[in-house]
């Protein structure tokens, strides 16, 4: 959290607001962004493919017609794929620069091919914003002095992932 503050913090350089422009520079906080789309993926089986024709994958024969379901949630978490993947290292997307588009089959948060979300860099642009403008202004910690080992982080599964209870943080004006 420091070292996000403090990048958000050297870019604003004392204004009231951080605005788009300054987004581009802001590479840690795009890696904080990403690592999160990874390690809580809000979409976690994308949308439901049908095989149009009959393929071999990976050893399985797949018959024309099989609907395939993308459990991006598994891959984004798969030991095999990434190191340490249960932990929140943001560092890992300043090293490897993974696009939004789906090319990266281990990172899928948008989907990927024709039917990938069209909305990603809408999406993306809100995110960044509005995180950016939440950490210059505010200190965030846990209710009653808690400890972020105590947060109960556990997610239920539907079409949309969410935490399994409510995020509570208190929030203190910087400035
Ligand atoms: C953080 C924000 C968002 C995330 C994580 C997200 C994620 C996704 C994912 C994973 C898919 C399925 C892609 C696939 O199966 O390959 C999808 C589809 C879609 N998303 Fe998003 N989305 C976000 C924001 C948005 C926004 C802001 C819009 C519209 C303004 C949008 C509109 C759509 C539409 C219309 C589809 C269906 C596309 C199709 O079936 O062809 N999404 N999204």
């Amino acid at each position: 959290m420091e070292k996000l503050q403090q990048e958000v913090a050297e870019i604003a350089q004392g204004r009231s607001m951080i605005v788009e422009e300054d987004l581009e520079k802001m590479h840690y906080l795009k890696a904080v962004i990403k690592e999160s789309l990874r390690l809580h993926i809000p979409v976690p089986l994308l949308i439901p493919r049908v095989a149009l024709e009959e393929v071999k994958l990976m050893g399985y024969d797949i018959p024309k017609g099989t609907q395939i379901i993308v459990n991006a949630w598994a891959i984004g978490r798969d030991p095999t794929l990434w190191e340490e993947p249960e932990e929140f290292k943001p560092e890992r997307f300043l090293k490897n620069k993974f696009s939004y588009k789906g090319l990266h089959f281990e990172w899928l948060p948008f989907g990927a091919g024709r039917r990938a979300c069209p909305g990603m860099h809408f999406g993306v642009a809100i995110i960044e914003l509005a995180v950016a403008n939440i950490v210059y202004k505010y200190d965030l910690g846990i209710p009653n002095a808690g400890t972020h080992e105590e947060l109960d982080m556990s997610e239920q599964c539907g079409v949309m992932l969410q935490k399994k209870t409510p995020l509570l943080v208190t929030t203190s004006p910087r400035f």
